[in-house]
C-alpha cells in the first residue's frame, strides 16, 4: 500500500530526508519511531502529496489518509462539519460508518470541534480521515498530548480498524512501547536516514533502541 524507495525531501538547501526506503503491505500495521525533528511529519506529509519528493519514489497503493500531527481540525466548526470536510474528496457524505466505529462522535456532532478534549478532538481527526474510506492511514503522533488511557482507547479503534477492515496503517510515534504493542513492524527513522527496521521484537531485543526508546524516559 505504501512503496517508499530511495525518497529525498529538501527544505530549500536542507535534506530533510536522506535516501529512505520503507514499504507497508496490505492488511499491515507499520510504525515509524523517531526523536523530534528525524523527518517523521514529512514523510507523513509527502505520503500525502502535500510535499514533492526531490529525487526517489512515492507509490501509494489504495486510497491514503492522513491524521496530520496536532489534529489541525477547524476549531469554529462543528465536529459533523469537520467529519463531512473529510468525506469532500470521496464524496461520502454519510458519517454513520464513522460513527459505528467511533461512537463517542455522534455524541459530538453538534459541539464546535474547538471547545473539545485533546482526546475528543484526535478522535474526530481520526474519523474525519475515516470519511475518505481510506485503504491505507498514516496516522501522525496518536498519542501527542494525550493521556495514557485515551491513548490506549483510541488505538484500540485503530486496531478495529485494522484487522476488521483491513485498513493498513502508518503509525508515526514518539511512544515506542506504544508502536511495538500495536505494530508487526517498525522503522527507526534519525536525522532523515532509517536507521534500523524490522519485526517489533526483534528491535525491542536491540541495545541501541532500548536504550534510545524505550529507556527511563519513555512510559
Ligand atoms: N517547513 C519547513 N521548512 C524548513 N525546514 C523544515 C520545515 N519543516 C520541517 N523542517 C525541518 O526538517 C526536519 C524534519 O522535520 P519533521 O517535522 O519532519 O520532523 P519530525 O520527526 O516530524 O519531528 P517532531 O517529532 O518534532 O514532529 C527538521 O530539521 C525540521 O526543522
Amino acid at each position: 500500500m505504501i512503496d517508499v524507495a530511495d525518497l529525498v525531501v529538501e527544505y530549500g538547501t536542507a535534506t530533510a530526508l536522506d535516501r529512505v526506503t520503507l514499504a507497508v503491505d496490505k492488511g499491515e500495521m507499520v510504525a515509524l519511531l523517531g526523536p523530534n525533528g528525524a523527518g517523521k511529519s514529512t514523510l507523513a506529509n509527502t505520503l500525502a502529496g502535500l510535499l514533492a519528493p526531490a529525487s526517489g519514489t512515492v507509490r501509494i497503493g489504495g486510497r491514503l489518509a492522513l491524521v496530520p500531527e496536532g489534529r489541525q481540525l477547524f476549531p469554529d466548526m462543528s465536529v459533523a462539519d469537520n467529519l463531512a470536510l473529510g468525506g469532500w474528496r470521496s464524496g461520502q457524505r454519510d458519517p454513520a460508518p464513522v460513527y459505528e466505529l467511533l461512537p463517542r462522535l455522534a455524541d459530538l456532532a453538534g459541539r464546535r470541534a474547538g471547545v473539545l478534549s485533546g482526546g475528543e478532538q484526535q478522535m474526530v481527526a481520526v474519523g474525519r480521515a475515516l470519511m475518505s474510506r481510506p485503504q491505507v492511514l498514516v496516522v501522525d503522533e496518536l498519542s501527542l498530548g494525550l493521556a495514557p488511557n485515551i491513548t490506549a482507547d483510541l488505538a484500540a479503534h485503530l486496531t478495529r480498524l485494522n484487522r476488521e477492515q483491513g485498513v493498513a496503517v502508518l503509525l508515526i510515534e514518539q511512544n515506542a512501547r506504544l508502536a511495538f504493542e500495536l505494530c508487526s513492524r517498525a522503522y527507526v527513522l534519525e536525522s532523515g536516514q532509517v536507521q534500523a527496521e524490522g519485526p517489533c521484537a526483534e528491535l525491542a531485543g536491540d541495545p541501541r533502541v532500548a536504550s534510545a526508546y524505550l529507556g527511563g524516559a519513555i512510559t
